[in-house]
């Protein structure tokens, strides 16, 4: 509809050397406060996605990230918005990844995904991360 306003966030499926992915609890004062996501946040007007993920990354976990690789996108109405949650894959990053406060930081495996409590957007995100998990592990 024609007012509906796009909400374009970008997260990053940050992996580690044995393919365990980051994931961030949100500070229960927030928008789906306590929910397991993937790092990342709102593109800000006139930023790419690229650099918009690059930005928030370094916000939120003090981590540099290079070469992000677009893996799946969730599209979602919620109410007079429409979020439009864009997931890269990211496995060339440096530093040490430290919570803002409020936020917990978690390594874990793409299996353990769906056992976590996730805002919505984010289910078919893990599952395909799981699905490229799988994929990669066969192929070496
Ligand atoms: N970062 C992130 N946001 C997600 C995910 N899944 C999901 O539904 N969202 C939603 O996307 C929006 C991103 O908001 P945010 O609060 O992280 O963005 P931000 O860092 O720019 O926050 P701010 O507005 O407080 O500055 C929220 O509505 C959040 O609930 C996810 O996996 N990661």
């Amino acid at each position: 509809m024609a007012d509906t306003l796009l909400l374009p966030v970008v997260a990053a499926a940050i992996l580690d050397g044995e393919g365990r992915c980051l994931v961030q609890r949100r500070p229960v004062d927030k928008e789906h406060g306590g929910l397991w996501e993937f790092p990342g946040g709102k593109v800000e007007p006139g930023e790419s996605p690229e650099a918009a993920l690059a930005r928030e990354i370094a916000e939120e976990l003090q981590v540099t990230i290079d070469a992000p690789v677009p893996l799946a996108f969730a599209s979602e109405a919620r109410g007079p918005r429409h979020l439009l949650l864009l997931l890269y894959r990211v496995e060339r990053w440096t530093g040490t990844p430290r919570p803002l406060a409020g936020s917990i930081l978690r390594w874990c495996r793409p299996a353990e995904l769906p056992g976590l409590a996730m805002p919505p957007a984010d289910r078919p995100l893990a599952d395909a991360l799981i699905a490229g998990s799988g994929k990669n592990a066969a192929h070496g």
